[in-house]
């Protein structure tokens, strides 16, 4: 079967920006606005930003519940890539951004495309706890995929969602890197930042990895 080529795959045109929505803004300065990110934005913002911070948000879990045909698979071969799942019980780990002035709508603008667009993501006011400062908490702007977009996938267990994410590549890199960098900024954050549902899949990775690397035998015929 003919196995289409990511390269083949012309991203959607860029749609028009998405109407002016009521945005979380930042008490110290109106003009500001807070962006939570707890996937690829950790480690991909690729907006211009002010400031950043370390910190979680109550109420809800991360899950690799959300299908993926560009940046981290494709349409025969969707990837897995992260949301967010309302948990009374749940606390996220990830990094705030500031962005201030003409940063706002640079930012927001990209991110429709990147998120929304590209990734069927939805735009949600969440409370963010800054690391350092949890008495201080900022309301944040998070992209969250939810069960009514078409690309979401929900529930699987963590070994087939780890099977998933070794076979899988898109636009933006393989999806196992999507899975490192996340697990590498959780490492980061420190002992008090768990996540069980990712150490499963990185954990569940590491036992299947042997049969997904080739054999000495295998590469001696390369
Ligand atoms: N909205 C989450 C997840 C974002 C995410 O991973 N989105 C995908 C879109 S499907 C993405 O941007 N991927 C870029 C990449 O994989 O490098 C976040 O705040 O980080």
């Amino acid at each position: 079967m003919k196995q289409e080529s990511t390269a083949q795959k012309a991203p959607p045109a860029s749609p028009p920006p998405s109407p002016p929505a009521q945005h979380p803004r930042d008490d110290s300065d109106p003009q500001a606005l807070w962006i939570f990110g707890y996937g690829s934005l950790v480690w991909r913002p690729d907006f211009a930003y002010s400031d950043s911070r370390v910190g979680f948000v109550r109420g809800y879990s991360r899950r690799f519940w959300q299908g993926d045909t560009f940046h981290r698979g494709s349409d025969k071969m969707p990837g897995r890539v992260v949301t967010l799942l309302e948990d009374h019980e749940g606390c996220t780990w990830g990094v705030a951004y500031q962005v201030q002035g003409e940063q706002v709508s640079e930012a927001l603008k990209y991110l429709n495309v990147r998120e929304a667009v590209l990734g069927g993501y939805d735009t949600k006011e969440v409370t963010f706890y800054p690391q350092d400062t949890p008495d201080q908490p900022l309301k944040a702007l998070a992209y969250v995929a939810t069960p009514q977009n078409p690309g979401y996938l929900g529930p699987a267990p963590e070994e087939a969602i780890a099977t998933q994410i070794l076979a899988c590549r898109g636009f933006s890199g393989h999806n196992l890197e999507y899975l490192l960098r996340l697990a590498d900024f959780m490492q980061l954050c420190g002992p008090q930042a768990q996540d069980e549902h990712l150490e499963a899949i990185v954990d569940a990775v590491g036992t299947m990895l042997p049969c997904f690397c080739p054999t000495e035998q295998a590469l001696a015929l390369v």
